[in-house]
């Protein structure tokens, strides 16, 4: 299944969320949806989701409106900041009203709860903040919708939280799914996704597999006086400190291969998202 976008564009009064963005995402990846604070990737997510509504542009599920398609809409899933639970409501209610409404197993529910150690006899609200998030990631886990997208499934984690929530989401991972994972936590993240969207200000300006995005990338370090041919490639960054100069670029240098060194996700996405 493919989930395309096309020329979708939101504004909020004066601010324009998302300007022009087209992209597709297909079942059979983990995306990485990346962005500084405030670029639009909720925007993204809600538009997708229906819970807000693009002023311009169209959304497409195989062909159908995932908006007013019934059939369409039962294939998106989204977890975010969002709270649509009742006041006071205990975890275990709502494991029970989900699993009567949706798909989901009530049992699987509480197995992960257990993994977690996260207490259903609780309200929601009274959770911390990250077993807020763990709350929704097993509303998310056990989704049976083909596409989940995961808003910062991740805040206020742990390291062993967080260590566990990617361990589910690759276990529950195959070829009819497609998750995206918004997140800051880039390099952490950056060890499960196939695929990178990088939302700017508004505009996707990165849409590409990773291993191909981080083949092109490269770092030089170059003593502060010595210069070099810069023609061929393309300057993302180019750092001088007393101890010497670092340009990260996109391309071939002709240079001396043990002077070159790889660059990971974070560090291009610091070097592009000035
Ligand atoms: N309900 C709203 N009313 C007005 N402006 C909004 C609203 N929601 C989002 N915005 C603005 O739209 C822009 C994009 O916000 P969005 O929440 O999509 O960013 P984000 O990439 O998810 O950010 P973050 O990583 O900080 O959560 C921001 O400038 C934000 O202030």
């Amino acid at each position: 299944m493919i989930l395309t976008l096309d020329n979708i564009t939101k504004s909020y009064s004066n601010i324009k969320a998302l300007d022009s963005v087209s992209t597709k995402f297909e079942t059979g990846h983990i995306y990485g949806l990346l962005g500084r604070n405030g670029a639009g990737k909720s925007t993204m997510i809600k538009t997708l989701t229906g819970k807000i509504f693009a002023d311009e542009g169209t959304i497409a599920l195989d062909g159908k409106d995932p908006i007013t398609d019934e059939g369409a809409k039962r294939n998106i899933y989204s977890v975010g900041e969002e709270n649509y639970f009742v006041s006071g409501e205990k975890i275990k209610k709502i494991f029970k009203e989900y699993a009567y409404y949706t798909n989901r197993s009530f049992d699987e529910m509480c197995m992960l709860a257990d993994k977690f150690e996260l207490n259903i006899n609780k309200s929601w609200e009274k959770q911390s903040t990250g077993y807020r998030t763990i709350f929704k990631d097993i509303l998310a886990l056990t989704a049976s919708e083909s596409f989940i997208f995961f808003d910062e499934p991740i805040l206020g984690l742990d390291a062993t939280h967080r260590d566990l929530f990617y361990q589910l989401m690759l276990e529950k991972f195959n070829l009819d799914k497609c998750f995206v994972i918004s997140t800051h936590l880039i390099e952490e993240v950056s060890k499960l996704i196939d695929s990178v969207k990088l939302i700017h200000h508004g505009k996707l300006i990165v849409d590409e597999e990773k291993e191909a995005l981080l083949a092109n990338l490269h770092r030089v370090s170059l003593n502060s006086n010595e210069s070099i041919d810069l023609q061929n490639i393309v300057v993302l960054e180019d750092k001088t400190t007393p101890l010497g100069r670092s340009i990260i670029y996109k391309g071939e240098l002709n240079i001396e291969e043990d002077r070159i060194n790889n660059v990971d996700l974070q560090e291009y996405f610091i070097a592009v998202c000035k």
